[in-house]
């Protein structure tokens, strides 16, 4: 199946458009016509242009205001109409998109706009171009494609055609597999585009807030069914309005509009395995059964300062690397490695931004399937040289240029301990805490980037994205996002920073970049690993007085309960399932902590309420030379 993105979805000007959308992958582009007018070359350079790029041309659009006028404005539209022909033969392109009037001159009338389409295709025919006709949601008198389709199919004519826009469909609530019922040869293009559930405005909802299909919350795949089952095997574009979109890096919003077609129709063919779609065969999206290890580069002063902290936190030193600056802590089922090599990607990873989780691994079924699957949909291989005693792991680059290793039970990758690390007795360990696994993995972010990771993590791997929050930073708002599977092997969540004052912003500015912010261990007994870790001279952040004042009064706690939770500085929160306990670490290093929790019954969330005073009290622990200076 082809794919096309209309020019309008990503920033820059007509050339710089066009190469993202070539250098992504798309194999056409819809030239949004204010593209091509703001840009000052002529309609046969711009031919060229695309040409010379390996596109085509899709789709020309929009041209507005044509059905059901009275005269004379209905002689002038076909003018008009001329007029655009005229530049489509120029520009090489055959299929013009005519979007339901708005026009309050605008008659209304099903035969009426069959009528006028039909002589408009008699005049397209003449040149052997066809014409499109969509349904805006806000059209004066047509606003759903079942219409549309009613009128298209009353103009009878070979050059005229219905063009289905997911987002006009699916805002209004209209049931997609009413599409199931149009020929497929009738449908001329297929515009795809999701967005977020807001109440608004269609309109500004429309031209505003569009983002790619899997980033928001419109059920784009049953739309993408309905179309695949008539039949219709021409391109799939995405026409994507969204004001950040507008203002991003157009490689990146290219490349995530690629990502989300393949992932889009992968979902199509799973759903639909008895319509023949021409695309690609994708491994399954991968399970994670868990994180396997966590990685820091460090330099040999901060490595001594982080061992330190993971003694505190009831972690031994279990293995060394046989060949390399590495070593190995572990408890429960958690393995954290520290790296001080001198060279590789973690040394770059240590100067580009000091001490830091750049490397994550993940525990699959198949490795390499896992990669197979997350590089057909755009995510880079990273590899670096092995040594003798070492094994190859199956790798991809994720947020910050980081890097994903993907372990699983077969072979040689299921005994890498044992392959690459000597077992070492750890003489400065300090008791255990009762740390059993990860339970997340914090990501700190720009907000602009947090659509692309969403996207990322849904197309690969079995996950769901739970409703954006907002956390109020003393300083702004922090946007949050998780990522997580049913079972709660793999739970990520993503933080977006708008502003440099919070202390998300302030960890990306101070480590140059996005990556892993914070690290939550999980625990049986919360109790007991406060006191161990206290114990082990671990620093809790401490948290307001004030903060235990309102527990009891909101939620009636038992008094031992509220009292112990306030003598270890432990955050609670609970849901319908059962309980959430936390416990903080100081930070370490520039913005970097570790959290414990303990969850009891099914409870699924991420103590969300507690974090504007988790967060005011770590601005309070910064040193001050370091607190945030008023904008
Ligand atoms: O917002 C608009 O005007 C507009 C124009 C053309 C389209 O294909 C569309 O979906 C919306
Ligand atoms: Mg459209």
């Amino acid at each position: 199946m082809k794919t096309s993105i209309a020019t309008v979805s990503i920033s820059g000007d007509l050339r710089e458009k066009l190469e993202a959308i070539a250098a992504s992958g798309f194999d056409g582009v819809e030239i949004f016509e204010n593209d091509f007018l703001a840009y000052d070359r002529s309609p046969r350079d711009v031919a060229r242009m695309v040409a010379d790029l390996g596109l085509s041309i899709t789709l020309f659009q929009p041209f507005r205001d044509f059905e059901g006028l009275p005269e004379p404005q209905r002689s002038q539209a076909f003018e008009r109409a001329e007029r655009k022909f005229d530049l489509m033969g120029d520009l090489c392109t055959d299929l013009m998109l005519v979007c339901s009037s708005v026009s309050p001159l605008a008659l209304g009338g099903v035969d009426r706009a069959a009528t006028d389409l039909r002589e408009l295709g008699e005049r397209a025919a003449k040149r052997n171009l066809r014409v499109g006709y969509e349904a805006l949601a806000w059209g004066r008198h047509v606003n759903d494609h079942r219409d549309a389709w009613e009128i298209v199919r009353r103009a009878d004519h070979c050059s005229i055609g219905i063009i289905l826009d997911s987002f006009h469909t699916l805002s209004r609530g209209i049931d997609p597999e009413s599409i199931r019922k149009i020929p497929g040869d009738k449908i001329f293009i297929v515009q795809l585009a999701d967005a977020p559930k807001i109440d608004m405005d269609l309109l500004y909802w429309s031209r505003h807030f569009r983002n790619m299909p899997g980033e928001g919350d419109l059920p784009v795949t049953d739309f993408m069914r309905a179309v695949a089952a008539t039949g219709y095997n021409g391109p799939i574009s995405l026409e994507i309005f969204n004001d950040q979109f507008r203002s991003g890096s157009p490689r990146t919003i290219a490349a995530d509009g690629h990502r989300s077609l393949v992932y889009l129709m992968d979902q199509v063919r799973n759903a639909e395995p008895d319509i023949a779609i021409d695309v690609q065969i994708l491994p399954p999206r991968v399970d994670v059964h868990g994180v396997a290890f966590v990685e820091f580069a460090a330099d040999e002063d901060e490595a001594q300062t982080l061992s330190r902290h993971l003694r505190q936190l009831g972690f031994r030193l279990t293995g060394r690397h046989r060949s390399k600056a590495v070593e190995r802590f572990t408890q429960g089922n958690i393995n954290i490695i520290i790296n001080t090599e001198r060279e590789g990607l973690a040394h770059s990873a240590y100067l580009t931004h000091g001490t830091s989780a750049y490397a994550l691994g993940m525990m699959v079924d198949d490795a390499t399937a896992t990669v197979e699957r997350a590089t057909a949909l755009g995510a880079q291989l990273f590899s670096q040289r092995v040594g003798p005693d070492q094994l190859s792991i199956p790798a991809i680059r994720g947020i910050g240029g980081g890097i994903i290793y993907f372990l699983d039970e077969k072979g040689p990758l299921g005994r890498v301990w044992d392959i690459e690390f000597e077992t070492v007795d750890d003489p400065r360990a300090l008791a255990d805490a009762g740390l059993r696994r990860v339970d997340h993995v914090a990501q700190t972010m720009n907000y602009e980037e947090m659509l692309t990771w969403i996207l990322f993590y849904r197309s690969i791997f079995v996950v769901e994205k739970s409703p954006m929050v907002d956390v109020v930073d003393p300083s702004g708002l922090v946007r949050s996002q998780v990522i997580e599977n049913e079972p709660g092997t793999l739970r990520l969540t993503l933080n977006g920073a708008e502003s440099h004052q919070t202390l998300a912003g302030r960890f990306i500015a101070e480590t140059f970049g996005s990556s892993i912010q914070h690290l939550a261990f999980a625990t049986d007994d919360i109790f007991h690993t406060a006191e161990a870790t206290r114990r082990n001279g671990m620093k809790a952040l401490e948290i307001s007085p004030n903060y235990y004042d309102d527990l009891q009064a909101r939620l009636g706690l038992p008094h031992d309960l509220l009292a112990r939770l306030r003598e270890f500085s432990v955050l609670y929160d609970r849901d319908e399932n059962g309980e959430f306990y936390q416990l903080y670490s100081a930070n370490v290093g520039e913005g970097f902590f570790f959290e414990i929790v303990q969850r009891t019954g099914g409870y699924r969330g991420y103590g969300a309420v507690n974090a504007p005073f988790r967060i005011a009290a770590q601005k309070r622990a910064l040193p001050l030379s370091a607190m945030p200076t008023e904008a």
